[in-house]
């Protein structure tokens, strides 16, 4: 197995550690040897391709699923083992909301007053307000979108101190989904609220989410601060080669080629001698995109 590539060590206190995570379904791993951390306050986002094993890894982390390896620990304790130091502090939105389709909105926000000691009523209801969410609607008569809505407000209202969303934009339109990113970039910088966020919109995120998570067939390929992440890579531009002699030097993360070009993704900021090739900065989006079309992970850990 191939190691992944940490851009940088811890620096503050942990909200989510994973080490030696894994789950096996029957002799299939969908996640394995899984190691990170995340700081307190943090915005993560989680990413990759569809099966890559994201919905696995944050039902660990909030103790849905039984690990068959390793530990998730989300605020210094497992949500598994002791549920009671972890759940009062941690809000979870499900791919599929799970919500009672024959309850009103305002039957749900009553579910969650007397489940949560610090539910926030009012900002439930101003949330849905703005939404232009009736209270009096049944939840199943609702839009995926509105629905959508409606479990994070419960979820915000909580009041947690980690929030985990798996796929929490996938359902919204453009607006609402920039509406939500920013909520959430908010309450982290107001409130310290740390989140863990899958997603396929990787655009969206480059703005919103200072970490980042990479899993590909359920292995992390990179993690690291966003910044970090890019400050460490750069795009080569040459003439069309195998790049043996770049790789030498540089890092290859992935590659492409036309009749006349190569263009290689690298991890390395080390100086270029060859001439014939251009150098440029990268953004996010790009990095992202590199790494998820990898045949093969990267080798190295950049500490
Ligand atoms: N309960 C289960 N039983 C058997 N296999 C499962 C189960 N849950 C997930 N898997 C398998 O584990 C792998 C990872 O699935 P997972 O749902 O974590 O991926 P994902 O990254 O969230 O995908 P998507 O983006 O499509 O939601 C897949 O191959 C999936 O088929």
């Amino acid at each position: 197995m191939t190691a992944p590539v940490t851009v940088t060590g811890p620096t503050t206190r942990s909200a989510v550690r994973a080490v030696g995570l894994g789950k096996r379904y029957g002799s299939r791993w969908a996640l394995r040897d899984c190691t990170f951390d995340l700081p307190a306050g943090s915005v993560t986002a989680l990413v990759g391709q569809n099966g890559a094993g994201k919905s696995t890894l944050l039902h660990l982390a909030v103790g849905l699923t039984e690990p068959t390896a390793g530990r998730v620990e989300i605020l210094g304790s497992s949500a598994r083992r002791q549920p009671r130091d972890v759940l009062p502090r941690l809000g979870f939105v499900a791919q599929d909301h799970a919500l009672e389709p024959r309850f009103r909105v305002a039957d749900m926000l009553e579910v969650g007053r007397r489940l949560n000691p610090r539910w926030d009523a009012a900002l439930a209801r101003e949330h849905l307000a703005r939404l232009g969410i009736p209270l009096g609607q049944r939840v199943g008569g609702l839009s995926g979108g509105q629905r959508a809505q409606v479990a994070l407000t419960m979820a915000l209202a909580k009041r947690p101190e980690i929030l985990v969303l798996d796929e929490p934009a996938a359902a919204l339109d453009p607006l609402a989904r920039r509406e939500l990113l920013r909520m959430l970039m908010g309450a982290a910088a107001d409130t310290g609220l740390t989140v863990l966020l899958s997603s396929h919109v990787i655009s969206d995120l480059e703005r919103v989410c200072d970490h980042l998570v990479i899993l590909a067939a359920g292995e992390v390929r990179l993690t690291g601060p966003t910044d970090e992440v890019v400050a460490a890579h750069r795009l080569l531009s040459g003439p069309r080669t195998e790049p043996t002699a770049v790789a030498r030097m540089h890092h290859v993360v992935s590659e492409n080629h036309t009749d006349r070009q190569t263009t290689l993704l690298v991890r390395s900021t080390r100086h270029v001698y060859d001439s014939r090739w251009r150098v440029d900065e990268i953004g996010l989006e790009e990095i992202v995109l590199g790494y998820l079309s990898q045949t093969a992970p990267g080798k190295d850990v950049t500490e």
